[in-house]
């Protein structure tokens, strides 16, 4: 697909969407996670261009939410299932759902919708749900151990762009190798031309390297699962809870994961772990085998009589010797097992295998007392450990990043049908909370049987259900706050809901297809010339232009924007040519009756009839009656006081009464 191609995407979007890995899968996908990792794209305005992209794959131009009314329908609905989402992924990937007037979008998304309504959000799988987020790739990776070295300025730029982990030096000749050799632990030469070049070091001719970089960088792998790690066990947990499909064996990804630190380092390993601690505890292991072995030397002194000859001893101190002589003379045996508990000592403190034999060598046969050990011997333990632990650190490294190399793209396959649960999950707990169905699509108008409206300002479980059906132009009348905008809402909520692909609440629902749902809430008061005028204009435009598309238009109360006689003047006109066109209609008013009269056309009338008054309250049946014009609320209140009142005030009410 071209970028551009995309409403909403210039060059400018383009570019910055280039810097994705896949931009076109992303968009191909509704991606809306990976499409805002692409500089400077919000995301919102990443859902846009994905809802751009999914709109020009099914040749999708239309927009159904014509006015703002119907737009804040929108907005309320996918708040709805967005609120019932865990991840943000899970919530602006819902930004794709939009109304569509494309039916093969429509029936994409209901086929979605119908096995997502069959899932069971369980606890379990949203608490899983919690720790997962997109993958996302490390960045500042440097490697400072090693290089890369080539001789060839063409390779040197490539090697350069694939391996940015590592500093890629170019080299001469074997003089400038074995100089790099002195500065870097190793160095990767990607030309074949030096092999067989006797140098010092760990250099390694592999001129392959840059088909997989990750045998040379084996840390970015690694990096990539550390960073990645939670959430690929998330995932993981989300798939066992929900029992989906995984692409991959989770118990051996698990396995593999748990041997990775947060850093990146391989950890779990017997033997690694064993040289890490003998090198970290070197220097408190010598300390204590030189307390063992003093300690043990200052015992068997303390407990011995020294018997020495006067000679002996005038001999010893003509000749100047110390205590040390005295020590090798008379105490000979103690101290050699003194010695030998000192390198006992160091060798099972710091658990050591090869390099038992040097470290033996740290504490010599001749005697001294206190005992002290060998610098020198210990600085090579010392470099022979460090030796060790990092060839194994490197040798595990490497066998760790291969086994993971190989679950990268099913452990993205992982993370993306996880987070697309939590769509699925949002979706299937809307249709439950709100008693949902799949509605019927086609036919003309609409119908809807126990509609009950979660938009309303009361607790969902205090809806009164409510049957409502048209088809061409009607009118509803009905008493004040007798629930007529309320219907006119859940009207718009059901035919956007519809068209998005989604299940609506109620019972059972019959939704014609429409290109544009016209609605127009009540305007505040009566309107000046000039805004009067503008109104005026664009109902003509709206009237003029019903096509055979279907529009579906509701209109609340629109008498409101001038005095009564001229309001139902207009409203007759506007009705009389949208019932010409076979446009669907409902146009709420109290003046039903003058406009019917009014009308040169038979308008349909539908009423919300109040059944009486009860504590100063109208008992209201919620669902309009069909062709029936609704009592008003004054003319039920005078009717009472009719009944109630007794001689002349009654008469007065009944006067009122005739007038109705
Ligand atoms: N189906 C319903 N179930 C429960 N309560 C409802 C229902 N429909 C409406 N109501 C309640 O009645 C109130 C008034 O509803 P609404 O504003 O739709 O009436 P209206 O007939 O348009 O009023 P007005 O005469 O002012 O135009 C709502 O705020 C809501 O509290």
């Amino acid at each position: 697909m071209e970028l551009t191609s995309i409403p909403g995407v210039g060059t400018k979007t383009a570019d910055a969407l280039q810097d994705l890995d896949d931009p076109e899968g992303a968009l191909e996908r509704g991606d809306v996670a990976a499409l805002a990792r692409a500089p400077d794209i919000s995301p919102g305005r990443a859902a846009r261009i994905a809802r751009g992209a999914i709109r020009a794959n099914y040749d999708d131009a239309g927009n159904i939410t014509a006015t703002p009314p119907a737009r804040d329908i929108y907005q309320d609905a996918l708040s709805l299932i967005q609120e019932r989402t865990v991840t943000d992924y899970g919530r602006q990937r819902l930004e794709t759902l939009y109304p569509s007037a494309a039916r093969a979008r429509i029936e994409d998304v209901r086929e979605r919708t119908r096995a997502a309504m069959e899932r069971d959000p369980s606890s379990a799988v949203r608490d899983a749900l919690a720790g997962v987020e997109p993958l996302s790739e490390p960045t500042d990776l440097r490697i400072r151990d090693r290089c890369l070295a080539t001789s060839d300025a063409e390779t040197y730029a490539k090697a350069r762009e694939a391996v940015p982990e590592v500093s890629v030096e170019l080299v001469e000749d074997a003089r400038t190798l074995s100089e790099l050799a002195r500065g870097y632990a190793t160095v990767v030469v990607l030309d074949e031309s030096f092999a067989g070049t006797d140098i010092e070091g760990d250099i390694r001719i592999e001129p392959d390297a840059l088909e997989d970089p990750s045998t040379v960088v084996p840390e970015r792998t690694l990096a990539f699962f550390a960073q990645n790690r939670d959430t690929l066990q998330a995932a993981a947990a989300v798939h066992r809870e929900a029992g989906l499909d995984a692409p991959c064996d989770l118990a051996a990804l698990e396995a593999a994961l748990s041997r990775l630190g947060t850093d990146g380092e391989v950890r779990g390993d017997d033997e690694l772990d064993r040289l890490t601690d003998a090198v970290d505890d070197i220097d408190a292991a010598v300390s204590e085998a030189e307390r063992v072995a003093n300690d043990h030397l200052r015992d068997a002194i303390e407990k011995r009589d020294v018997t020495i000859e006067g000679t002996d001893l005038l001999s010893l101190v003509e000749r100047g010797a110390g205590v040390d002589s005295l020590l090798g003379r008379e105490l000979a045996d103690e101290y050699d097992a003194a010695v030998a508990a000192a390198r006992e000592t160091l060798v099972e403190t710091l658990d050591l295998r090869d390099t038992v034999s040097i470290a033996r060598r740290a504490f010599g046969d001749e005697p001294t007392y206190p005992v002290e050990h060998d610098e020198s011997v210990i600085n090579r333990l010392r470099t022979e450990l460090t030796a060790a632990r990092d060839r194994r650190a490197t040798e595990q490294k490497h066998e760790l990043a291969a086994d993971l190399a190989g679950m990268r793209e099913d452990c993205e396959t992982l993370v993306e049908r996880a987070l697309e649960l939590d769509v699925d999950l949002a979706i299937a707990r809307f249709a439950a909370d709100f008693d949902c169905t799949m509605p019927e699509l086609g036919g003309e108008g609409f119908t809807i049987e126990d509609g009950r409206s979660p938009l309303l300002d009361v607790p969902f479980e205090e809806v009164e259900p409510v049957d409502y059906e048209v088809t061409g132009v009607t009118l509803l009348s009905g008493v004040n706050s007798g629930g007529k905008t309320s219907i006119l809402d859940l009207v718009a909520l059901v035919v956007v809901l519809a068209h998005m692909g989604l299940p609506v609440p109620a019972e059972h629902a019959r939704v014609g297809r429409v290109a544009e749902l016209q609605y127009y809430a009540k305007t505040q008061g009566t309107l000046d010339a000039g805004a009067f005028e503008s109104t005026l204009r664009e109902f003509g435009e709206l009237t003029t232009s019903v096509g055979e598309d279907g529009v579906l238009v509701l209109v609340d109360e629109l008498e409101s924007i001038t005095e009564p006689g001229a309001s139902a003047n207009i409203m007759a006109g506007i009705l009389e040519t949208l019932a010409d066109r076979d446009a669907t209609a409902v146009f709420v008013s109290h003046l039903a009756s003058e406009i019917r009269e009014t009308a040169a056309t038979e308008i349909a009338v539908d009423g919300i009839a109040a059944e009486g008054i009860e504590d100063g309250e109208l008992l209201v049946d919620r669902s309009p009656v069909k062709g029936q014009l609704a009592r008003s609320t004054p003319e039920l209140i005078v009717e009472k006081l009719a009944e109630e009142e007794t001689d002349e005030d009654a008469a007065f009410y009944e006067s009122l009464l005739e007038k109705f």
